[in-house]
């Protein structure tokens, strides 16, 4: 599976900590991220994650561009929504698409964990189905 973890800048803490706790389950996937996000997860687990472009400079198009191409399963994207983003219509691009093309989205760590449970325990296997579509 395609998964891809953004978090905006408060809750990259949050991330950090959600893929120490799951490395076991993420590193038998392919990773996916935003530029700073990638690098701090990647720092931190030693997981290996193809990184796009910070959010604010087209990484969210660019992950976006990849869920319309029916080329990503999963999104982790811990959103901060106390902080405004000026990149904010792009955020809401990328939820959109998400919705669009009906791909699990988590905006934060409580639902990110019931998806990762999820995907370890095969719930998310209609995904090799769709894909072949
Ligand atoms: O801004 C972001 C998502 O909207 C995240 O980008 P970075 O991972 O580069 O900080």
């Amino acid at each position: 599976m395609k998964i891809a973890l953004i978090a905006h800048d408060k809750k990259k803490n949050d991330m950090v900590q959600f893929t120490i706790a799951y490395k076991h389950v993420l590193e038998k996937h392919d990773l996916y991220a935003t530029g700073t996000t990638g690098l701090k997860i990647m720092e931190a687990t030693g997981l290996n994650i193809h990184r796009f472009q910070s959010g604010p400079l087209g990484g969210d198009q660019q992950i976006g561009a990849l869920i319309a191409q029916n080329d990503m399963d999963i999104v982790l994207f811990f959103r901060d929504p106390l902080t405004a983003q000026p990149h904010e219509p792009d955020v809401s691009a990328l939820v959109r698409l998400c919705d669009v093309y009906s791909i699990p989205l988590a905006t934060n760590m409580g639902t990110a964990e019931i998806i990762i449970r999820g995907l370890e325990r095969g719930d998310l296997k209609w995904r090799d189905i769709v894909q072949k579509i």
